[in-house]
């Protein structure tokens, strides 16, 4: 099991270490925040918080960073590869490149204005990843409610765990690509919204499909309630977003969250917590690699 003080004394500055090289990230790109914390759900979303994301493809090794939910989309690399080397200078061949990635994803959250909690530890790193299992592990935005309740619950995660974690949307960037249907097929939006996004998102596939839009309408760099405002106003980005604001069992959640950010604030670092427990390796099982991109 996971526990807050694992590297207590084998890397007592692994915490000041993360943290000085993610402000500097996000010193240099707000929204390296946004990617550093996407990065750490595609990670415990498949065979659980492993590091699986991070291995490189090779001639013949096929990993995750090429699997739909993150080709052109999965960013951040270079910044764990940053603070991995600097957490080498201070305690080489210790630390796990699958909990620089949670202790990063807390980090960010904290410095762009969202809720801080503790990281549990000692998670050990994947000798392999999968990239069909990327491909059918990771929610896609086509998806309907029932299908992200029941993709959450298959990881033990609730679907209070979905609305809250789903709140990561206050921050960040998506590509037209992911929410072309949504703005132009979808009727459970609101029209001025729509057409906003459409100026920048051609309906045709293949031209503009790069071109990005927020995900949080109001407030893209900071991390607050704002996303469930949006959703009760019909202005989600994408489908499976207004999907959990959309006449079904998770209204009554959003509501809530809109009306109490100290609420959803509790509650998102208590399923970032769980969505950090999801399979991890442990004792001897996997390694710790010396470089996040490759096994050793
Ligand atoms: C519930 C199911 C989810 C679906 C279907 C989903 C889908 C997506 C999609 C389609 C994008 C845009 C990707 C692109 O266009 O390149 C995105 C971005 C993002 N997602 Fe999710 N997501 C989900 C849950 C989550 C969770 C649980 C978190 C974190 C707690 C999260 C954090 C983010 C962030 C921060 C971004 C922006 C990344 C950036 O700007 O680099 N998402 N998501
Ligand atoms: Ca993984
Ligand atoms: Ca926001």
């Amino acid at each position: 099991t996971l526990y807050t003080n694992f590297y207590s004394s084998s890397c007592p500055k692994l915490l000041h270490t993360v943290k000085y090289t993610v402000e500097s990230a996000i010193s240099k790109e707000t929204r390296m925040g946004a990617s550093l914390l996407r990065l750490f759900f595609h990670d415990c979303f498949v065979n659980g918080c492993d590091g699986s994301i991070l291995l490189d493809d090779t001639s013949n090794f096929t990993g995750e960073k090429n699997a739909g939910p993150n080709k052109n989309s999965a960013r951040g690399f270079e910044v764990i590869d940053k603070i991995k080397s600097a957490v080498e200078q201070v305690c080489p061949g210790v630390v796990s490149c699958a909990d620089i990635l949670a202790i990063a994803a807390r980090d960010s959250v904290v410095i762009l204005g969202g809720p801080a909690w503790d990281v549990k530890l000692g998670r050990r790193d994947a000798r392999t990843a999968s990239q069909s299992a990327a491909n059918n592990g990771i929610p896609r935005p086509t998806s309907n409610l029932n299908q992200l309740i029941s993709r959450f619950n298959a990881l033990g995660l609730s679907t209070k765990d979905l609305v809250a974690l789903s709140g990561g949307h206050t921050i960040g960037q998506a590509r037209c690509t992911t929410f072309r249907d949504h703005i132009y097929n979808d009727t459970n939006i609101d029209s001025s919204f729509a057409r906003l996004r459409q100026s920048r998102c051609p309906r045709t596939s293949g031209s503009g499909d790069n071109n990005l839009a927020p995900l949080d309408l109001a407030t893209p760099t900071y991390f607050d309630n704002h996303y469930f405002n949006n959703l009760i106003h019909k202005k989600g980005l994408i489908h499976s977003d207004q999907q959990l604001y959309n006449g079904g069992s998770t209204d009554s959640l959003v509501r809530t969250y809109t009306i109490s950010p100290a609420t959803f604030f509790a509650d998102f670092a208590a399923a970032m917590i769980k969505m950090g427990d999801i399979t991890p390796l442990t004792g001897s099982r996997g390694e710790i690699r010396k470089n996040c991109r490759r096994p050793n």
